[in-house]
């Protein structure tokens, strides 16, 4: 995305998606691009721990037809190579289900997540554009990625709303990490921090793309109230979609530091507190513990 044209709001950034880069990424070869492209530039800007997520998609179109599964096999097999590879980069899969979705095809989606645990799914998300959907309407397929062991994440009050009984219903689901987390009521922001929930915190995206009270900029983004709160929830600085945004994670911590006046011992915090909220094994919580240990003695 050129840098000048970042500033979306959601009405235009969710048309995106569907108009455009699923178009794009409409064979096997394409997708495995993508996804090789994305993992180069992450690991570009030395990240050493990726969750990458994405929404499971048949292409009945294609030559030949590519099922949700082959979707999810292809950037596995992306995946899985990158990880083989001399760099630091781990990453695995998150498979997001739009909220748009029918609860059979969100069903589907979380007995493919399943049955693909072994080669690196590790959660299930809902995503999708907040305006649209009942997502009472998925609650089994949350339940059922939640019984199975999967990490459950969701995007959460992206949008103002007139009360609170969707973040409630989504709570209902126990969710483990709640994304974005702009608009919540005084009880919820509660329940966040009596349930120490990781909260995944986008800067730039927020910013661009006008998603903050009154189109707020940086010096008003709830990553400033979080970050300090000390109260049990733990904040994760995601990128959302870097492509999109043009602000690759070193940026976002960039941003952060500067706007929120961090001390090198709050990033060090920052980095550290997050890995007791990924969806890794405890030897890969290790690897990313002796890191930062390891950068911060550096510095
Ligand atoms: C404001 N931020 C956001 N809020 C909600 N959903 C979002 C999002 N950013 C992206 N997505 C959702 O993630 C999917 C990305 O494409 P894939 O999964 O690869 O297919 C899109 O479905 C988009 O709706």
């Amino acid at each position: 995305m050129p840098a000048g044209k970042v500033d979306y709001d959601l009405t235009t950034f969710f048309p995106l998606f569907s108009s455009y880069i699923y178009r794009l990424c409409s064979d096997v070869v394409s997708i495995q691009y993508a996804t090789k492209s994305v993992l180069c530039d992450f690991e570009a800007d030395n990240v050493v721990y990726l969750e990458l997520r994405s929404t499971p998609r048949a292409v009945p179109t294609a030559l030949p037809p590519i099922t949700k599964t082959d979707y999810v096999d292809a950037i596995l097999a992306t995946i899985k190579a990158h990880n083989g590879g001399p760099g630091p980069l781990h990453t695995t899969l998150i498979l997001s289900i739009d909220r748009r979705s029918t609860l059979e095809d969100a069903l589907d989606t979380v007995d493919i997540a399943i049955a693909r645990r072994a080669q690196g799914v590790v959660g299930i998300d809902l995503c999708g554009d907040p305006s649209k959907g009942t997502v009472s309407d998925l609650r089994p397929a949350f339940t059922k990625a939640h019984t199975a062991g999967l990490g459950v994440c969701v995007h959460f009050g992206e949008i103002p709303s007139a009360d609170a009984s969707e973040l409630e219903e989504m709570l209902s689901w126990q969710p483990h990490r709640i994304g974005h987390a702009i608009y919540m009521p005084g009880e919820i922001k509660d329940e966040v921090r009596r349930r120490a929930l990781g909260v995944e915190l986008c800067l730039s995206c927020n910013v661009h793309a006008k998603m903050l009270p009154k189109g707020g900029g940086l010096e008003e983004h709830h990553f400033g109230e979080w970050c300090k709160d000390g109260r049990g929830a733990v904040v994760a600085l995601c990128t959302d979609d870097v492509g999109v945004f043009c602000s690759p994670l070193s940026q976002e911590y960039y941003l952060a530091a500067k706007h929120f006046k961090l001390e090198q011992g709050d990033i060090q915090r920052l980095c550290e507190d997050m890995v007791g909220i990924v969806f890794a094994e405890e030897a890969e919580k290790d690897r990313l513990r002796d890191l930062y240990l390891q950068w911060f003695h550096q510095i």
